[in-house]
């Protein structure tokens, strides 16, 4: 597995707000995740997580505030940011049509290093089998190969990664997270569930609250 310098990448937040349907999901939202940061995003169901992910990059509607990558305001920079990005959604992209491998092949994956990514995430025997005949976690766990594929980016942003997995995938999912930071990579993720990660940042969206610092190891901007 590679690794990401540190310091080579930044998003920022600034202020940002979003409404739905006249809604106001969440406002004042400020926070910088660098190289090597992990940020936890809680909040009560409905509070605006998969939006704010969603929004981050360039996939939902209108927001307030500002979106910057490595200094540069989106939408500009949203190719580059995406160049950078590995995204897993609610939804986690399977094509249930599909077998594992398939699926991975999709995503541009050789056969080998698929085959790799899917014992990491214990589906050997299962690669030829249609996702649509596999549990709920299993599902989930070929969409979680795609972290272990040799080109995988610096940035994830993950919506529920742990929805689905047993005890096991959850250690195995920690594990291969806090590999992904040790290299420099950053990771923003969803989750109702805590997380055993060194550093963790953690930020309640429900209290619209802004983050006192920075996540990772790139610098020394403060935002509040
Ligand atoms: N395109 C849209 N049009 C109208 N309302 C929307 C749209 N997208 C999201 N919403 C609303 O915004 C609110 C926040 O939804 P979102 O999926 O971001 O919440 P969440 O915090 O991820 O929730 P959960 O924990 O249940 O997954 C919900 O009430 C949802 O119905």
């Amino acid at each position: 597995m590679p690794e990401f310098p540190t310091s080579r990448h930044r998003l920022s937040v600034r202020d940002l707000s979003c409404e739905r349907d006249g809604r106001r999901l969440f406002a004042g939202l400020s926070f910088e995740l660098a190289a090597g940061g992990a940020l936890q995003l809680l909040g009560a169901n409905g509070a605006g997580k998969t939006t704010l992910l969603r929004t981050l990059i360039g996939s939902a509607g209108d927001f307030g505030g500002e979106i910057l990558w490595n200094g540069r305001p989106l939408p500009r920079a949203l190719p580059a940011l995406r160049e950078s990005l590995l995204y897993i959604g609610h939804q986690a992209g399977v094509r249930r049509g599909l077998t594992p491998l398939e699926n991975l092949s999709w995503y541009g994956a050789a056969e080998d290093d698929a085959l790799w990514a899917l014992e990491q995430v214990d589906l050997f025997g299962f690669e030829d089998s249609l996702c649509q005949q596999l549990s709920a976690g299993q599902n989930r766990r070929v969409a979680l190969a795609r972290l272990y594929l040799p080109d995988a980016a610096p940035l994830w942003i993950l919506d529920e990664p742990l929805a689905a997995l047993d005890v096991a995938g959850v250690a195995g999912l920690e594990a291969r997270m806090a590999d992904h930071i040790d290299r420099g990579g950053s990771i923003l993720f969803t989750s109702h569930q805590p997380l055993a990660l060194a550093q963790l940042q953690r930020l309640n969206l429900s209290d619209c609250a802004a983050i006192p610092g920075e996540i990772g190891a790139g610098g020394d901007s403060v935002f509040s």
